[in-house]
């Protein structure tokens, strides 16, 4: 069975779609694409994602916006692997998360599944995170069951995506009973994104190089770490709701009023942020890891890398990548399986990772 996942992640940078083959003895990668999103698509989605006038409409017009890029992101990726729609059982669209309230029981991911079965003529599941809410899981992070599947070993190892924000599987050992465990660290990416397009005007720190030229500030690195979410015990999902620019700013404008501190120097201090709290999470949760593998843009960021893999000295740090697949391949393919259990009837989430009343058959289906 083939089928595509489609996943736009908190960062706003477009939409990944990834082909995968469940037929062959291993899941086979067909390929890759990605359809970036408009200016004004992302500044909508931001938009609503953070509340603003006018939301019914706007919701209306950016789920249209997001059906085409993902159209378009489908029709790229079959004219790359020459796959024809018939062969593909269904597209596995994730959404676009604009508000997640586990706590308050809901979780809204923007979405027009019923324009995208229109549009590319093959059936859609979408919806995914809603029934895991409706059974009283936080929804997220859906991924572990995948990474479970994919990356359990006959030793410790953790998987760690460093999106938007940044989440950990915890993966025991073969054999050990030990429940496979899972949820967010807390920021990726998304803090140092807001910080790059407030002090430089770039969407993200390009191979880490702002970072890398500041130092850490102590001083504003215990502030951020005073955050009560670091805290709290699993299962806890997170987003924009929490770490949004607002969330830096507040910091910032405590210790620095007056702002006089270099902005390589904040930009280092948040990608340390993501690092340690990324590093603590896995050692606190799972002290035997032997080994870390990254995926998700933060995998690209050599100065997050470096910072990471000097709070776990004792751990390899790699990437997804040496395992056959591509860190931003991992979250597409991720929902490409999901889409497949939705078909098999099978239950996609892992009650001990979202604390979901039971194993539940997630999403919807919006056929061709
Ligand atoms: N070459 C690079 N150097 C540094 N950072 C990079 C590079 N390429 C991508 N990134 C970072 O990765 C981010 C995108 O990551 P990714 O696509 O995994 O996020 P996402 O899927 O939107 O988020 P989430 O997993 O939270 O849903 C960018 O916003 C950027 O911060
Ligand atoms: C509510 C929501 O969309 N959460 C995303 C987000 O992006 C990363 C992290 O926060 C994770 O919890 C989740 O995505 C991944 C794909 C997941 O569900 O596993």
């Amino acid at each position: 069975m083939i089928t595509i996942g489609l996943m736009s992640g908190t960062s706003l940078d477009g939409v990944d779609a990834v082909a995968v083959d469940f037929e062959a003895n291993r899941m086979q990668l067909l390929g890759r694409a990605h359809a970036p999103f408009v200016p004004e698509l992302r500044s909508e989605l931001l938009a609503l994602a953070l509340g603003c006038e006018n939301e019914i409409e706007r919701m209306g017009d950016a789920s249209r916006g997001l059906a085409e890029a993902y159209a378009l992101a489908v029709e790229r990726l079959l004219r790359q692997t020459h796959l024809a729609r018939e062969d593909v059982a269904a597209l596995g669209a994730h959404g676009q998360t604009i508000r997640h309230r586990p706590e308050r029981g809901f979780t809204v991911q923007l979405n027009y599944p019923a324009l995208l079965a229109e549009l590319t003529g093959i059936d859609v599941v979408a919806d995914f995170r809603s029934r895991d809410v409706a059974a009283g899981g936080e929804g997220a992070p859906l991924v572990p069951a995948f990474h479970a599947e994919r990356f359990r070993t006959n030793f410790p190892r953790a998987v760690l995506n460093i999106g938007g924000i940044a989440n950990a599987t915890l993966l025991p050992a073969l054999g050990d009973a030990t429940p496979v465990s899972g949820f967010d660290t807390g920021p990726g990416n998304m803090l140092l994104d807001a910080w790059m397009s407030e002090a430089f005007g770039r969407l993200f720190d390009e191979d880490g190089r702002t970072a890398a030229e500041g130092r850490v500030l102590e001083p504003l690195l215990e502030a951020f770490l005073d955050e009560p979410y670091f805290r709290l015990p699993p299962p806890k999902s997170t987003g924009r709701e929490r770490f949004d620019f607002a969330w830096l700013e507040a910091r910032l404008l405590k210790l620095d009023p007056r702002r006089t501190l270099d902005p390589r120097d904040v930009a280092a201090t948040v990608t340390e942020l993501t690092a340690l709290t990324a590093a603590r999470a896995i050692l606190e949760t799972q002290p035997g890891t032997a080994e870390v593998l990254l995926c998700g843009g933060g995998a690209l960021n050599p100065t997050l890398r470096t910072r990471l893999a000097a709070h776990l000295p004792d751990v390899r740090v790699t990437d997804t990548g040496e395992y056959g697949l591509d860190p931003m391949e991992v979250e597409g393919a991720a929902f490409a399986w999901l889409a497949r259990m939705f078909l098999l009837r099978l239950p996609g989430n892992l009650p001990a990772v979202t604390s979901a009343r039971g194993p539940r058959i997630l999403g919807c289906w919006y056929p061709a």
